[in-house]
């Protein structure tokens, strides 16, 4: 059986706007083992980014635990948090964010400066396909170059978990189908546990777990025995 890297039980997020409570998260239960490639598909507004938030240590639930390696996440202290973010896991956000001011493999190198056990930048840029482009800047880049920068980053600092927030919501169907495989690449090489946040439902179909939210709510989660390859996927 594979080894669980993330418990998440019973997680609920509430908002109080005034009189109104608002259920971010309600009530939210699953396991992701090493290794594997999640798909967490939800609407607008169903509670995905507040998942990852909680998932990645950016934020608290209101109930519920979330366990790393059999590690209580949601009572650790904030140095235990910073450590965790540092250490542990990976981000790539939709809008890259990357430093304007530095280079490819600059803004890869700030990353790993702060980490314990980083991985070989060259390695790594040449992994997600930027070798001709590493002392580029990312205005000499297109934005799914950058997005390749964007991982590279979060992969360097060899990271057990890489946390994507809808990592092809600002590209075209093409780039978009690049990226998906680089991180399936990156998933094979470095042998990371990927999540992956999305809207997009044909995504789904490269995941070996998709969890499906509405409301806050996990409405469903399948387990994907044949998981295709990105360059199959149509939407
Ligand atoms: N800081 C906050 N204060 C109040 N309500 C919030 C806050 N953050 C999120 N919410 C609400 O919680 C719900 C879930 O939001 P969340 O951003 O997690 O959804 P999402 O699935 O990631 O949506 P999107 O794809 O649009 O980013 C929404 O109704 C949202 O308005």
């Amino acid at each position: 059986m594979s080894e669980t890297i993330l418990k998440v039980e019973n997680l609920s997020k509430n908002y109080k706007m005034g009189e109104v409570t608002v259920k971010a998260l309600d009530n939210a239960s699953f396991e992701v083992s090493k290794g594997e490639f999640i798909v967490i598909l939800g609407p607008s507004g169903s509670g995905k980014s507040t998942l990852l938030n909680i998932m990645g240590g950016m934020d608290t639930p209101s109930s519920g635990n979330v366990y790393f390696n059999n590690e209580l996440l949601t009572t650790m202290n904030d140095k235990g948090l910073t450590q965790y973010r540092r250490n542990k896991i990976g981000f790539v956000f939709q809008f890259y964010n990357l430093m304007a001011s530095l280079t490819a493999r600059e803004n890869v190198e700030l990353a790993t400066e702060i980490c314990e056990e980083s991985i070989d930048i060259e390695d790594v840029i040449e992994s997600v396909g930027l070798k001709d482009r590493i002392d580029h800047f990312p205005s000499q880049m297109s934005g799914g170059e950058q997005q390749r920068v964007a991982i590279a980053r979060a992969v360097a600092k060899n990271p057990q978990i890489l946390l994507c927030d809808e990592p092809t919501g600002a590209l075209d169907f093409e780039t978009g189908i690049s990226i998906l495989k680089v991180l399936k690449d990156v998933n094979i090489k470095y042998k990371n546990t990927i999540v992956v946040i999305t809207h997009n439902s044909p995504i789904a179909q490269m995941a070996d777990k998709v969890i499906k939210m509405r409301s806050g709510k996990i409405i469903e989660i399948i387990e994907n025995k044949n998981p295709i390859e990105p360059e199959r996927i149509e939407w």
